[in-house]
């Protein structure tokens, strides 16, 4: 990945707590994936930011490198990757997503 790509996608990291990559927007996903993600992280009060990987090309392969995950949606919490829909809906569902949730907006 070039360094103008990386740069662009720290820079989004560092600007939002909680980033989720996906397919569409939060109020019109364009995917179940990324419609249940959205949805979890609703349920436990998440401010979060999207971005729609539809509309970008370069950052629809340069996350998949960034992150060495190969899909969408991804979630990054405080820079740091968490998972895909399977990862974040079983930590939903296990009660471990709401305490990092918590955490990086300050509200631990
Ligand atoms: N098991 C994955 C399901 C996500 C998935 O399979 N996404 C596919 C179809 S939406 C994808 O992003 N493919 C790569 C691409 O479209 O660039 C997860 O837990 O997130």
């Amino acid at each position: 990945m070039d360094d103008q790509l990386r740069q662009r996608i720290e820079e989004i990291l560092g600007s939002h707590k909680i980033v989720l990559f996906m397919k569409g927007t939060k109020s019109f996903p364009q995917c179940g994936f990324s419609a249940t993600v959205v949805e979890v992280l609703k349920r436990v009060n998440a401010d979060f930011h999207t971005v729609n990987i539809l509309q970008d090309a370069d950052l629809r392969q340069g996350m998949k490198d960034y992150a060495s995950w190969p899909t969408f949606p991804q979630l990054y919490v405080d820079g740091r990757f968490v998972g895909g829909c399977d990862i974040v809906r079983d930590m939903y569902e296990g009660g471990e997503l709401q305490p990092i949730v918590d955490k990086a907006l300050g509200r631990a």
